[in-house]
């Protein structure tokens, strides 16, 4: 199996680099911002358990197209499949760019956060085979040309008879990955967590720190109560993404700290830098996936003719904050009027 990473970004470097490392066939598709560094100096993959491997510009497959790409892995009869690691915002100029240079029934899977992109990505190009999939842990980049995963846990797929050998050479190359059967309950369950990422990226604290002040985690609990709300009334039951049953994540983040912190030490497993993918496009001036997430609930509480009023204010705010401007999570409780 061959293997197109399109949006060679934090996700699709760790993904793809952890691939390659283990002998796979990947061709990586980025910007030429991103590229230049893997051409100059290679790429690095590092996690937290101590893995670090450095693979040589020269056994890097590197495209600045999803065609080019296709062409330079075209030397066999291997299956190519490509993994979508672009933001949610760029979900669907991408997929017109693989639907115009790959043949009819590509699998491309979604690696992305948010629920939408499968739909997205099938809109955009209907021939294409659209597959979810979730990627639990963080990963930063620390330099131009090497990311580092700071959090644990396996990758996870739509189940079906396209991903099982997918999931097998994944898991063979370091990428633990789990097949799930209801894919919508997986990715409202990760979201439930990425609700911490405008907490994240409004406090600019490494993930840890920020999960430790107990005023930011009241604010998580907040939009998390509010979220499951709503997907209780659009019938959506979300899967456990963490250590913590989701009905149980707002009181668990609402604890003491001394308390917190034993009972959520899991969560707590993670690199001091650590940070959410949220802060990341803060600090680069990027577009934000706010409308992927706390957008997501508010658009899922239209439809179900209710609203979520704390969800569309972290809207507003992430779209108005400016970079390297902290808030506190007193502050931020103050403003949200979260009691
Ligand atoms: N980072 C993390 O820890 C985690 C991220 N995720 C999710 O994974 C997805 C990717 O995140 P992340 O890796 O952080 O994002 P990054 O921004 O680091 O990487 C995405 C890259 O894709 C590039 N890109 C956009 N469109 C195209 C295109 N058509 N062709 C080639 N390259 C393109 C972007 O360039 P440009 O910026 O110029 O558009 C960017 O360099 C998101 O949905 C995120 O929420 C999920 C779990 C954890
Ligand atoms: C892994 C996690 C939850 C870390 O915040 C993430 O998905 C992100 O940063 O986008």
């Amino acid at each position: 199996m061959h293997f197109i990473i399109v949006g060679a970004g934090s996700i699709g470097c760790y993904v793809g680099g952890r691939l390659a490392a283990a002998g796979q066939r990947v061709a990586f598709v980025g910007r030429p911002r991103t590229m230049a560094p893997l051409a100059q100096g290679g790429l690095t993959v590092s996690d937290l358990e101590g893995f670090k491997a450095h693979l040589e510009t020269s056994q890097l497959v590197l495209a600045d197209s999803v065609a080019l790409a296709w062409s330079k892995l075209q030397d066999s009869k291997e299956p190519t499949v490509v993994l979508l690691c672009v933001k949610g915002g760029a979900t669907e100029a991408a997929a017109r760019e693989i639907g115009a240079a790959c043949p009819s029934d590509t699998v491309v899977v979604s690696l992305q956060n948010g629920v939408e992109n499968v739909a997205r990505i099938t809109n955009a190009a209907p021939h294409l085979q659209a597959v979810a999939g979730m990627a639990p842990y963080n990963v930063v980049a620390l330099q131009p040309n090497q990311v580092h995963r700071g959090t644990v846990g396996s990758l996870c797929l739509a189940d079906s008879p396209v991903t099982r050998d997918m999931a097998a050479v994944l898991t063979a190359s370091g990428l633990p990955t789990v097949l799930a059967p209801d894919m919508r309950a997986v990715q409202w369950g990760k979201l439930l967590l990425n609700l911490n990422n405008p907490v994240n990226a409004l406090s600019d604290l490494p993930l840890r720190e920020e999960l430790t002040d107990r005023d930011y985690r009241h604010v998580l609990a907040a939009l998390q109560t509010e979220a499951l709300a709503v997907m209780a009334r659009a019938d959506i039951q979300p899967a456990k993404a963490s250590a913590v049953a989701p009905s149980m994540l707002p009181h668990v983040l609402r604890l003491p700290n001394w308390l917190f912190t034993r009972v959520a030490a899991r969560m707590l497993r993670m690199d001091a830098q650590a940070r959410s993918s949220m802060w990341e496009d803060m600090q680069q001036g990027r577009t934000t996936e706010i409308e992927d997430l706390c957008g997501a609930v508010v658009r899922l509480a239209a439809q179900h003719h209710t609203t979520a009023p704390l969800s569309a204010a972290m809207c507003q705010m992430v779209a108005a904050h400016q970079k390297g401007q902290r808030i506190t999570g007193q502050a931020l409780r103050q403003t949200l009027g979260i009691a």
